[in-house]
């Protein structure tokens, strides 16, 4: 798995052979700067983008076979014991409006170097049905941590945040909210040229400004009703500058106010649904101050993070894509129509065998 976040390589190691999967082992890779430049480049149309991006996949699958194989050593697993790889690919551009949605990375190549059946292209089905092909999560919170009598949420904190909502004797809902991580990591890196801001310790240094949470929050994504879904093709450096144009706030106050926009929004799908337990995931489950602007906007819920069942913050995306990896070579259906809006219930990926 490679996130919208572009900081690296999640790998997990998963078995599916008991009557519930196990994950063995896991592992994250940063992503090297050469390769990150590329993937950020293609998050927005420039010339020559087609031999660009080929050639950005091409990388890509060599640096995810290297993890793969970095991970199979650590836990003392062989390629010849491992049936398939699910290769999420790196989304850039999430079009489901215009009836794609593009995550680069060479199957071909990277089962070569691997010697291991690759899974990919997990999204397109759905988007063919008349879905988003985001987001995919909600399948595998549901078929692993829906309780039957706690009404849960999963938050996933990426570069985007998305919701899966477990509700006992409901269908299971889930979409992205907005900007999780993005906005504030562009932000840093622009003032202080960091990737991201370490605990949320520069937002906590700041005060957030109403009008500027105000004025944000008028984008039309947030009050859009779901199916619906994001990435950088919406929340990117323009975005956040056409909203900072004419204005002299101090740049603390900005990076306070982006993290509220997190909290903020996030909180806004979710109090009306009454959750008896947030469980959170995704880097922003490490970011102290959006946490606890969650619990001031949440009073009524018990926000923890998903190690509380069982699965580390970091691991989760990863853990669901072995999943879906799985459920396609099964020929089980992995969408969730409440979810997604597709025409129905779709087998999800393609496989290039070994
Ligand atoms: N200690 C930390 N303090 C604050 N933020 C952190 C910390 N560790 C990670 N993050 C944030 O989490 C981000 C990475 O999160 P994650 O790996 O879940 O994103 P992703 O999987 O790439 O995104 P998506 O889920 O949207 O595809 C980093 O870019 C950073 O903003
Ligand atoms: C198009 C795309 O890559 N979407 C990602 C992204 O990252 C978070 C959010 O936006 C979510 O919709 C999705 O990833 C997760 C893993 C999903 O499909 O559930």
């Amino acid at each position: 798995m490679t996130g919208t976040s572009l900081d690296g390589i999640d790998v997990a190691l998963v078995d599916f052979a008991g009557s519930s999967p196990r994950l063995i082992a896991a592992q994250g890779t940063p992503l090297s700067d050469d390769l990150r430049s590329q993937l950020l480049a293609l998050q927005l149309p420039q010339p020559n983008e087609l031999h660009l991006a080929q050639l950005a996949a091409n990388v890509h699958s060599d640096a995810c076979a290297d993890a793969i194989h970095a991970l199979l050593a650590q836990a003392g697993y062989a390629a010849s014991d491992i049936e398939a790889i699910g290769n999420h690919g790196q989304t850039i551009r999430h079009r489901p409006e215009c009836g794609y949605t593009l995550q680069i990375g060479n199957h071909a190549r990277l089962a070569e170097k691997t010697g291991i059946s690759v899974v990919g292209d997990f999204r397109s089905r759905d988007v063919a049905a008349g879905g988003q092909g985001a987001p995919l999560v909600p399948a595998f919170h549901q078929a692993l941590f829906a309780s039957p009598t706690e009404r849960r949420a999963l938050l996933n904190i990426g570069g985007i945040a998305n919701v899966s909502l477990l509700i006992p004797q409901e269908n299971t809902c889930g979409f992205d909210t907005g900007p999780g991580n993005v906005l504030m990591d562009l932000w840093i890196n622009q003032q202080q040229g960091l990737r991201y801001d370490k605990d949320g310790n520069w937002a906590a240094s700041g005060q957030v400004l109403p009008d500027l949470l105000t004025r944000f929050l008028q984008d039309g994504y947030f009050a859009q009703a779901a199916p619906k879904s994001t990435g950088r093709d919406l929340f990117h450096q323009d975005w956040l500058n056409g909203h900072l144009a004419h204005r002299s706030d101090s740049p603390a106050d900005v990076q306070a106010t982006l993290c509220a926009l997190s909290a903020r929004s996030i909180a806004d799908t979710l109090r009306a649904q009454k959750i008896d337990t947030l469980y959170v995931c995704g880097g922003g489950a490490h970011n102290k101050t959006l946490m606890h602007m969650l619990a001031i906007e949440l009073p009524a819920s018990h926000i923890t993070t998903t190690e509380a069942l069982g699965v580390a913050p970091d691991w989760m995306e990863t853990y669901a894509f072995a999943w879906l990896a799985k459920c396609c070579i099964d020929r089980s259906p992995a969408n969730l129509p409440t979810v997604t809006g597709a025409r129905g219930l779709r087998v999800l990926g393609a496989i290039w065998p070994v």
